[in-house]
């Protein structure tokens, strides 16, 4: 398998940005099915910002919002905006990953030991007890990793605030008795799913949820906070993605705040293409983070199995058409995703996409302002009028013409002259109905000087050490488009050290074959313009992208109900192997053996 590799780590000074040798290589995940373990390696803790100042919520435009929304997407965006604004005005007084005594790296924990431990400090606790609400006036209390101040003050690299979070005074704790995060009501687009039921069916009856109400199946991968296990809630044919992060070595790594960014991010999710967090909890030793199972694996190793390594220009569409609604769903929460690559996009049993890992991503401090244009000029824009969503920056340093509502917002650039008649959708994702209303939420004003990311996608901007923002998903959107139609990406080179040279000062250039379309290679040129301020997407986000003729035909609204290029074989439980004591079977490679009454071990070999 090809090898990738990665920073998560800070920067320092601008001399660091080419000094590669600081930078721990990170190699490609396979498969979660088809390896059983994986490696990444990250030294230098994530950079953290300075915490946002008292963020103003403005309530009745989010109640405007709310009725702006044209689909229940919409709807829901509105909703978790609100649920987003709550969270940043939360104050913590206590982390919830409280760092354990002891080290507990490679451990093997007897289920017994772990059965003792778990009632010897049985008893529920209330995550909400540990940590107090404020009244909206405070700032953001700081955990804990290596802190990096920016210019700007209006943005939060990691978690640092939750309403909910487990209690850092219990060994045990999960989320039931704040479910107001955790449960199906928050999240209205996975409200039908059979899985809320069934952990809830257990909270009811056993008071609490916690690792002993699961069977850990499989070890799906490995990655830099934890390692995610196939897990099944026990007796109810209900599978989900664990995943167990040893708190001890989240601590002595510097890592807690990533770990507690990813879990608050999940939080305040609900769309079609990101991951639903169904419930978190934790023991004395770990941290556990129940989501969403994707059986399909990821899309480097879908690639790696098509004919020439690459996807055909069609899957392509659909695939980059997911990405981008997911994007353009985290930028208006104020997160820049900052991870974008085929590792990180899993295939769900339907064949649709869900994007993952979140420790990497910048929240922002955003205040959305609705804005409704009163004067539109084009016939279509007058039938159907154009909602904007801007993040409005608190700190006047922020204050800058991106952070005002911009006119742009007001007319969409058109980019087919061709009149409503003459243009024939016919891809097969669907066709556009009628122009939606847009929502523009892009934080503009977030501003980051960590160095994170994978080198082949890290954008010029983060290399230099310019300080970057949410204009480096979109060049890492292109590097991401680029990747799935050729096989490749644009800027690799011989090494780390190259491949940042590359990106900097080598100009983009197309391979001869596969042949693409115009339209797609147009589309990565506005993506992959080194100064981030002339990038597509730069003022208006996922609007530029959507608008831009290689999506013409996609139906944006209903591209969840589309086919997908390919479906995963279904997934067959029964042959993964769950080895007993008493038969003294070999596990399969990675296979977490974790029964109740029984003398098997729960073994977390981490790192
Ligand atoms: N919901 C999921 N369904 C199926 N497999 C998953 C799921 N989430 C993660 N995985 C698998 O587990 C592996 C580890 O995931 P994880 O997010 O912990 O690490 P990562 O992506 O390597 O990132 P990081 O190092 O930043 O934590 C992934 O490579 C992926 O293959």
């Amino acid at each position: 398998m090809a090898s990738r590799s990665g920073t998560k780590g800070s920067l320092d000074k601008q001399n660091k940005a080419f000094g590669i040798e600081t930078l721990e290589g990170i190699s490609r995940k396979p498969s979660p099915l088809l390896a059983s373990k994986t490696s990444k390696s990250g030294t230098a803790s994530v950079a953290q910002e300075v915490p946002p100042k008292q963020l103003n919520i403005e309530t009745t435009a989010n109640k405007k919002l709310h009725n702006a929304g044209q689909n229940g997407l919409l709807d829901s965006l509105a909703g978790k905006l609100d649920t987003s604004l709550r969270l940043g005005n939360t104050k913590q007084t206590q982390a919830s990953l409280s760092p354990p005594a002891t080290e507990t790296k490679g451990s093997v924990e007897k289920i017994a030991d772990h059965e003792k431990k778990t009632s010897e400090h049985g008893t529920v606790k209330d995550g909400v007890s540990s940590a107090k609400v404020s009244d909206g006036a405070s700032s953001l209390a700081k955990t804990s990793g290596s802190a990096k101040i920016s210019d700007r003050a209006d943005f939060v690299e990691s978690g640092k605030s939750s309403i909910c979070r487990g209690s850092t005074s219990s060994n045990v704790s999960d989320e039931s008795t704040c479910s107001s995060l955790s449960s199906s009501i928050n999240k209205p687009h996975k409200a039908n799913d059979s899985r809320w039921e069934a952990i809830q069916a257990v909270r009811s009856k056993e008071g609490v949820l916690d690792l002993r109400h699961f069977r850990l199946l499989k070890k799906l991968g490995c990655g830099d906070i934890g390692s995610v296990y196939l897990s099944e809630l026990c007796g109810t044919k209900c599978y989900f993605a664990m995943k167990v992060m040893d708190k001890a070595s989240l601590a002595s790594r510097k890592k807690l705040l990533r770990a507690q960014t990813e879990r608050e991010i999940l939080q305040c999710l609900d769309h079609p293409f990101l991951p639903t967090l169904y419930t978190h909890f934790e023991t004395e030793k770990f941290s556990c983070l129940v989501m969403e199972f994707c059986p399909g694996g990821d899309l480097h190793t879908l690639r790696q199995r098509q004919p020439g390594k690459h996807f055909p220009e069609q899957a392509v569409k659909f695939y980059v058409a997911e990405v981008l609604l997911a994007l353009e769903y985290l930028h208006m929460l104020g997160i820049v995703y900052r991870d974008l690559k085929p590792e990180n996009v899993l295939v769900r049993e339907d064949g649709h996409i869900m994007l993952s890992d979140f420790d990497l991503s910048l929240r922002c401090a955003v205040s959305p302002t609705l804005v409704k244009s009163s004067s539109l000029e084009t016939e279509p824009l007058r039938k159907n009028p154009v909602y904007c969503v801007q993040p409005a920056c608190i700190e006047p340093s922020c204050i800058q013409p991106s952070c005002v509502v911009p006119t742009t917002c007001f007319t969409p650039r058109i980019f087919s002259s061709k009149s409503k008649k003459e243009r024939k959708p016919k891809n097969e994702i669907g066709n556009q109905v009628s122009p939606l209303p847009e929502l523009i939420a892009e934080p503009t004003g977030a501003r980051s000087m960590s160095f994170v990311g994978t080198h082949e996608y890290l954008a010029p901007e983060i290399i230099k050490g310019e300080g970057h923002g949410s204009a480096v998903d979109w060049w890492t959107f292109g590097i991401f488009l680029y990747e799935l139609l050729f096989g490749k990406t644009p800027f690799k080179g011989s090494g780390n050290r190259a491949t940042l040279f590359n990106v900097v000062g080598q100009p983009l250039r197309f391979p001869e074959s596969p042949v693409v379309s115009f339209s797609s290679r147009d589309l990565i040129r506005g993506l992959l313009v080194k100064e981030p301020q002339h990038r597509l997407a730069y003022k208006r986000g996922a609007t530029e992208i959507k608008q831009h003729p290689f999506f013409e035909g996609v139906n944006w609204a209903l591209i969840r109900c589309a086919s997908p290029p390919e479906i995963p074989r279904p997934f067959e439980i029964e042959k993964i192997p769950v080895p007993t004591a008493s038969t003294g079977e070999k596990p399969a490679p990675g296979a977490m053996p974790f029964q109740q009454n029984s003398d098997n071990y729960l073994e977390f070999d981490f790192f």
